[in-house]
């Protein structure tokens, strides 16, 4: 699969663990930045791996920032991108089960590292569940 990564100061050190697990599990991985640790604004960054979420040129993205959640909200302010701050591996599945999430919001402070590889292994190995899932999805669409 094609993952998109990107952090902030806060999410460096995760994202940068979680990029060399995932080219371990052999995923091609999309590295945005930042390259460092200096202080940046995780809205530019969350900026651009939605956009290769939804022009294609990923499959999924990963974001990492302090807590998960102002990378989820700057995110899902762009079209087509259903993001969600997962903090479990539970949550990490029914935010694809059941919202078919093509972006997750990792918390390189508040989270444990092998929490974090776990969560992202159950985001890109879960399938949407379909069914009674699927028109609220759509709804969720139309709100773009
Ligand atoms: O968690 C975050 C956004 O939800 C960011 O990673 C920032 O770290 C957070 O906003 C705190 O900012 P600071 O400049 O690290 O104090």
């Amino acid at each position: 699969m094609k993952v998109s990564i990107a952090g902030d100061h806060a999410g460096f050190e995760g994202k940068e663990l979680v990029k060399r697990h995932l080219a371990a599990l052999g995923h091609e991985v999309i590295d945005r930045g930042p390259d460092n640790e200096d202080r940046v604004d995780y809205p530019d960054f969350a900026a651009l791996v939605a956009q290769d979420v939804q022009s294609g040129r990923a499959d999924r993205g990963v974001l990492v920032c302090g807590t998960g959640i102002g990378m989820a909200i700057a995110a899902n302010k762009c079209a087509g991108i259903r993001a969600a701050n997962v903090v479990s591996v539970e949550f990490a599945q029914l935010a694809r089960e059941h919202n078919d999430a093509n972006v997750i919001a990792l918390s390189g402070r508040f989270v444990d590292t092998e929490t974090n590889l776990a969560i992202v292994e159950a985001f890109l190995s879960t399938p949407f569940g379909g069914g009674r899932h699927t028109g609220r999805v759509e709804k969720i669409m139309a709100l773009d």
